[in-house]
């Protein structure tokens, strides 16, 4: 074994933390492997691990299909001798993307441009300028492998001087941006939604927060995270907060980082539409710095393991976009298939097309399935003493809060761990159900959260065991 140890390693390593893939998500996959080596002589007191922690919608033990559309075009790229091969395997409409793709880019095998292909920046800039009605430009666009990659650089180039430069971030974060912010150095300022108000976020809150740390004078607040549709709590934020957040960016010369990768995830939208903070930013006449992020990995897409995503600059100088740029050519340039998602994302099949119907019919289903979970979910846990879950109308994810009684957090202690861990590890246990706690996102001190996905099938018989375990634990750790 070599010398190199742990304290050799850049320190800021050690402070970053993902609790989305941590102990849970261990101990669930250990637990899958136990099933999955003695089916009949595992010794566990379920049969199947449900894998409610990750926002990983065609994960094995998931029922989310790809769409079709994009599996042919993405084949097609993949080995072009598929057409002559199979012609009939594919409608005229792939056949026809397919080869309109191939001749900007060629071989995926190769590298492409850094910013992501041209081409495919312009259509990304197409669908931009049709869902906000203004205009977008491609070479304001990025390209990225996955919405975390353009976070990642993002933060990291707007930590200027590390301790000191702050950035804004929602408590329940999706936790990206504490582990990035850890990784590079930056200080984390948490402002907390409001989970009686459907976790709404305050804009007063946040400016009281920019006004005492303006007085403290050690942290130079830099920029804003929002996420919306929120991860964990599932809230959209509505237009008068979107207005009055891009007034405060302006206030306070921050940087508003918008983190739109759940967009279309909407299970309500008569009632709770989406609307981009590139909209509101241009509708509102200010030269507020705005770069927005999107991705491949939500929405009825979930193919979160092709690497696809983009973000663009609104209000960004030009000799920023250089640097960028300079950024990006470093690693060379996104995955091509990444890049080819992005482009069925923002092209679907139109009407009249010979893909639509099948395209319409696989969408329509997801997004009636994840409305439905939803719905039972949140109406059974509601049910439940002990337990409030806000209604969500958008992303993929619940966010209820539990009571612990005292006994449950005196035993927690007894073990070290934090009471929600202790909580979500005993489900695990007892059920073969994974959640995230709420100590992984943030949640006020004395709170207790987990989270869980809206996509893992058989609802009623999994929520039926939420609730089951939940009155088990209650019963085991009575509130005095
Ligand atoms: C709010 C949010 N942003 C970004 C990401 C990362 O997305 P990607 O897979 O595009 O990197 C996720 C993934 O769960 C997310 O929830």
């Amino acid at each position: 074994m070599s010398k190199l140890s742990v304290d050799d390693l850049n320190p800021a390593i050690r402070n970053v933390q993902y609790a989305v893939r941590g102990e849970l998500a261990i101990k669930a996959e250990q637990y899958r492997v136990k099933v999955q080596q003695n089916p009949t002589s595992h010794g566990l007191p379920f049969n199947h691990v449900i894998s409610s922690n990750i926002g990983n919608p065609q994960q094995k033990g998931l029922d989310q299909p790809p769409l079709t559309f994009v599996r042919q075009v993405a084949a097609l790229m993949d080995y072009r001798d598929l057409k002559n091969i199979a012609p009939n395997a594919f409608p005229k409409d792939v056949i026809a993307r397919a080869d309109e793709l191939w001749e900007e880019i060629g071989s995926i095998g190769a590298y492409s441009h850094s910013q992501g292909v041209p081409l495919i920046r312009r259509h990304v800039a197409e669908f931009i300028q049709a869902r906000d009605g203004y205009p977008a430009y491609p070479e304001h666009i990025f390209l990225t492998g996955g919405a975390s990659a353009g976070v990642s650089l993002l933060i990291s180039m707007l930590i200027s001087d590390p301790g000191k430069s702050g950035i804004l971030i929602p408590i329940p974060q999706y936790p990206l941006y504490t582990a990035t912010l850890a990784q590079f150095s930056g200080a984390p300022i948490p402002y907390y939604l409001d989970e009686t108000n459907g976790w709404s976020t305050s804009v007063n809150e946040i400016r009281s927060l920019l006004e005492k740390t303006r007085q403290e004078g050690k942290v130079q607040p830099k920029a804003l995270v929002i996420i919306n549709p929120g991860n964990p709590t599932g809230a959209l934020i509505d237009r008068n907060t979107q207005d009055e957040i891009v007034h405060l960016c302006e206030q306070y010369n921050l940087v508003l980082l918008a983190d739109e990768v759940y967009q279309t995830n909407l299970h309500r939208p008569e009632t709770h539409p989406f609307t981009s903070f590139k909209k509101v930013v241009v509708e509102s006449g200010k030269d507020v710095a705005l770069v927005s992020f999107h991705s491949i990995s939500k929405g009825v897409f979930g193919e979160c393991g092709r690497r696809g995503g983009y973000f663009e600059c609104t209000n960004i100088s030009d000799d920023i976009i250089a640097m960028i740029y300079k950024m990006v050519s470093v690693t060379l340039c996104p995955p091509l298939q990444g890049q080819i998602g992005v482009d069925c994302m923002v092209r679907p099949p139109k009407k009249g097309e010979e893909s639509y119907a099948l395209w319409e019919k696989e969408t329509n289903a997801i997004h009636k399935a994840l409305a439905e979970r939803i719905r039972h979910m949140v109406a059974a846990l509601n049910a439940v003493e002990g337990v409030s879950c806000v209604d969500s109308p958008g992303a993929l994810y619940l966010y209820p809060q539990i009571q612990l009684s005292d006994k449950a957090i005196e035993a927690a202690k007894s073990v070290g761990k934090a009471p929600d861990v202790f909580y979500a590890l005993a489900l695990l246990d007892a059920t073969g159900i994974c959640v995230v706690p709420g100590s992984g996102f943030g949640q006020k001190e004395g709170e207790h959260h987990y989270r869980l996905t809206c996509l893992c099938p058989g609802v009623e018989e999994y929520v039926g065991k939420l609730v089951e375990f939940h009155e088990d634990f209650t019963k085991k750790y009575p509130h005095v």
